[in-house]
Order: structure tokens, then sequence, then C-alpha cells
């Protein structure tokens, strides 16, 4: 299980508060509007920003205590952005996962590269694995990170808006297969997202999140409410349930006289 226990982190006239936690096989979602601070939060969580005292821990154990190899042996972290550097193909990208498996003064060998070509295939992009990945769109890229990150066979994994530069349908692609990496591999999934309707699809649990704290949490039926979404996203929204599904819809008018 991965808890965070009264996480606290301050950057000037912003401060992000909040406990959670997220079973292994689960899918927990961090849901609010820009400037929320979900990234800051999935920041601290990674230890990419560094809370004062220990407050996120990995069966029980402090993960900022861990040394980064250790670290990124139990934990994958995907972007929101990534500047792709040097022309490495897609294939060595998503080999370079493989760095906290392999001793230091070793090289990446065929089983890597297998173990790479594998995630290539489950992500559908291994038609891309000898192009440069300087030389591939925003979305096959969001693919390749997502690769990147399943390679190292994390326990928990922190995906930063997933669907960000998708187009339709990769966004339930990568949802889909999200949902079936963290079934089939027992892995404690956070995702931020932005779109409610994803949220109540993907989710096991939703944190919605206003001004840096969590405003509720628990399963997506308890939490995408009319009144809880209106109140974090300060307007008035439509919730419609039709079959097994929830439509989060806003009111239109209103949206008008903003
Ligand atoms: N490096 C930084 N230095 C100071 N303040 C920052 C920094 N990065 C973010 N912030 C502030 O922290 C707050 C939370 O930002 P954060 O990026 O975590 O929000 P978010 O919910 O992920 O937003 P979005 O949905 O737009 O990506 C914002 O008010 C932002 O201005």
């Amino acid at each position: 299980m991965l808890e965070v226990k009264n996480l606290k982190f301050r950057y000037n006239g912003f401060e992000v508060n909040a406990s959670l936690n997220v079973n292994k096989g689960e899918i927990l979602t961090l849901l609010g509007p820009n400037g929320c601070g979900k990234t800051t939060l999935l920041r601290c969580i990674y230890g990419i920003l560094n809370p004062k005292t220990p407050c996120v821990y990995l069966d029980g154990k402090d993960v900022h205590s861990m040394d980064l190899r250790e670290r990124a042996k139990k934990m994958g972290y995907v972007p929101q952005t990534h500047h792709p550097g040097f022309p490495y193909t897609v294939l060595e990208f998503v080999v370079m996962g493989r760095a906290s498996q392999i001793s230091t003064f070793e090289s990446p060998g065929s089983e890597d590269y297998r173990i790479a070509l594998e995630a290539l295939k489950l992500v559908g992009i291994e038609n891309l694995a000898d192009k440069p990945y300087t030389q591939i769109s925003g979305g096959q890229l969001q693919l390749a990170l997502i690769a990147r990150a399943l390679v190292q066979n994390p326990r928990a994994i922190l995906f930063d808006e997933p669907t960000a530069h998708l187009d339709f349908k990769n966004q339930v692609k990568v949802l889909e297969m999200i949902r079936r990496i963290t079934a089939e591999k027992k892995v404690a999934t956070i995702l931020t997202l932005h779109d409610p309707n994803l949220a109540g699809m993907y989710s096991d649990k939703i944190a919605l999140i206003k001004g840096g704290k969590i405003h509720a949490v628990g399963e997506p039926e308890e939490v995408l409410t009319e009144n809880e979404l209106s109140q974090v996203y300060e307007i008035s929204i439509k919730v419609i349930n039709a079959d097994s599904f929830r439509f989060v819809i806003p009111v239109l008018n209103e949206l008008k006289n903003h």
C-alpha cells in the first residue's frame, strides 16, 4: 500500500496539505482545477520536491529515505511534460528505465531490450522502436514515457496527466492500459486527470482537490456529485446517471455569464 500521511509542502504563498492512501491494484485519481496542487502533490510523493518531514510510505517504508536506485525500483513517475534531448531511439529511451534493475557498471543486455520491446508492444508503439524519440509526436512520447516507467517493474506508479496530448481514442486506450497494468501487476497507481467523466470511469477512488487541500475523497459515486464538483470548480454542474455511467456536464447558461 502507498500511504501519504500529513504531507505538507509550501511554495511562496501556496501550501499543499494532504493525507491519502492507495492499495495495490487500485487507481486513485487526483482531480481539481488548474493550479490546485495536483502536480505539486505528485512531485512531493515521488520526492522531486521534498516535504520537511517523512510522509510517504510504500509498504510501510519511508519512500524519501530510500536512495534513488531503490526508489526507482519501487516507484515509477510519468511526468506531464518531457523535453527530449539526445536523439536516442524510442527503444533505447525505454531501455533507460531498466537502469535501476541492472548494476551500475553494466550495460543493458538482451533481456532488458526484450522487456523494453514488450513494454512498447503493450502501449502499442513497437513500430516506432527504431525511430529517434526526438522525432515522434507528443502523444507518442507520452506512450514512450509510460513504457519507460513500466520496464522498472515498480510497485507504485504516479502518472501526471497521462491523457494530455492524446486524441479521444488514445485517452481511453491509455486509461484502459493503466487500469489493466494496475490490476494485473498489482500496482498502487495515482494519476491526475482533468476530465471528471474519465476520472469516474477509470478510478477506484477520487480525491477532489481545491487550494492545495483534499476537499473530498472516496469512490467516484461519493465524490462526483453536483454539490462537491460545483464547490471545487466554482460553476454549476449537472450529474446525469444513465445505465452504469455518470455524466458530469457544466451548466451552459451560467458559463455564458462568466
Ligand atoms: N516552481 C514553483 N514555484 C512556485 N510556485 C509554484 C511552482 N510550481 C507551481 N507553483 C504554484 O503551485 C500551485 C499549484 O501548482 P500545480 O502545478 O501543482 O497545480 P496543478 O493542479 O497541477 O495545475 P494544472 O492542472 O494547471 O497542471 C500553483 O499556484 C502554482 O502557481
